[in-house]
């Protein structure tokens, strides 16, 4: 058996494409632009190549962008000011702190500063909480795309066993939320899981968000099963280069799985849609907007 690849970068331009249309529209109907802001703190060579591809996708499908880069050192007080200043400016709908934030920073904290309505990472506790109650709320983008995918590839998730790799606040927890809302039974697993293989290899749903190259194994998986591959693992080649693998061995998973994301082009390109999606969404609801349908959750 050979995996259907499940199209992430294909997946995404579909996604941008329609929030591109709504930019538009507001643009026409209201006079209205959506502005995206993203702040990066140290220079994270990783992190520097994301923000500069979000801010290119932002101006991509029209809104407008907003980069600041401070230095490594920047206090907290400093950065809190600043969020503070983009809490209170109306032509900001979306703020993103991108992360790991340097170590002196309280991420919490951090986080928790920004205004919930322009969340667009969905990382604010009232956020979170409103996601863990099933109400709704400015959703995660990572695992907001792997469900837009798996909703695409399996239909109704309903009755389905996922098991999710990895518990952290911005991919595993809240990607077991989603998927418990989807009435999925759900199993997330994590550094002092026991016996993963066997988790595993029950579920017909396997989210990996590690961070540890070629982690799941093929013969772990059950036959038929989607697998969502979250991590992003840049590997040292023989000949000095270096490549992009994710969490799972996809060259053995491809031949047992029903259908797998594959890295780079799959969960990647997805995030960075539904992360303009929000900012989209979240323009619409401070202006009394109809929210458009089909663009976020
Ligand atoms: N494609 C995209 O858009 C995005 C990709 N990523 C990528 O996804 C991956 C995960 O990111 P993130 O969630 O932030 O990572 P974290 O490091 O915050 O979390 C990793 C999780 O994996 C668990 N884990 C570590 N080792 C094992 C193990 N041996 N067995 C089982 N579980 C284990 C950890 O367990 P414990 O809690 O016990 O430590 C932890 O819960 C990374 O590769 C990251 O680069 C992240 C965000 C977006
Ligand atoms: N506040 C915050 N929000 C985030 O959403 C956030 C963050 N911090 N910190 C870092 C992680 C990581 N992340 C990725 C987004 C897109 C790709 C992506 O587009 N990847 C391409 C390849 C990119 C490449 O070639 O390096 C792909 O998978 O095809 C990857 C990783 C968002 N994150
Ligand atoms: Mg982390």
């Amino acid at each position: 058996m050979t995996a259907r690849i499940i199209d992430g970068k294909a997946f995404a331009a579909v996604l941008l494409e329609s929030v591109a249309e709504h930019v538009s529209h507001l643009k026409q109907t209201q006079g209205i632009t959506p502005g995206l802001a993203v702040v990066l703190v140290g220079e994270d060579p990783a992190s520097q190549v994301y923000v500069r591809s979000k801010g290119q996708r932002t101006v991509e499908v029209g809104m407008h962008s907003y980069e600041y880069r401070l230095p490594a050192d920047t206090l907290e007080a400093e950065l809190l000011a600043l969020i503070e200043q983009l809490n209170l400016d109306p032509s900001v709908n979306g703020i993103l702190v991108q992360l790991p934030l340097p170590q002196h920073l309280d991420e919490a904290l951090v986080i928790n500063a920004i205004d919930p309505s322009k969340d667009v990472d969905g990382f604010h506790i009232s956020n979170a909480g409103l996601l863990a109650t099933g109400q709704r709320a400015m959703v995660p983008c990572t695992p907001l795309g792997c469900l837009m995918m798996l909703r695409e590839y399996c239909g109704n998730l309903a009755g389905l066993h996922a098991v999710v790799i990895g518990r952290s606040n911005i991919v595993g927890k809240p990607m077991a939320q989603l998927l418990l809302n989807e009435s999925c039974t759900v199993t997330v697993a994590h550094s002092r899981t026991r016996n993963l293989p066997d988790f595993v290899n029950g579920a017909d749903i396997v989210v990996a968000a590690v961070g540890r190259p070629l982690f799941v194994k093929g013969e772990w998986l059950k036959t038929g099963a989607t697998v969502i591959d979250v991590g992003i693992n840049r590997i040292e080649q023989g000949d000095g280069t270096t490549r992009l693998v994710g969490d799972v061995d996809y060259d053995a998973a491809k031949d047992i799985a029903g259908a797998i994301t594959p890295v780079p082009g799959g969960v990647g390109p997805m995030t960075i849609a539904c992360l303009l999606a929000n900012t989209v969404a979240a323009c619409c609801r401070v202006h009394f907007l109809p929210e458009p349908a089909g663009l976020t959750a």
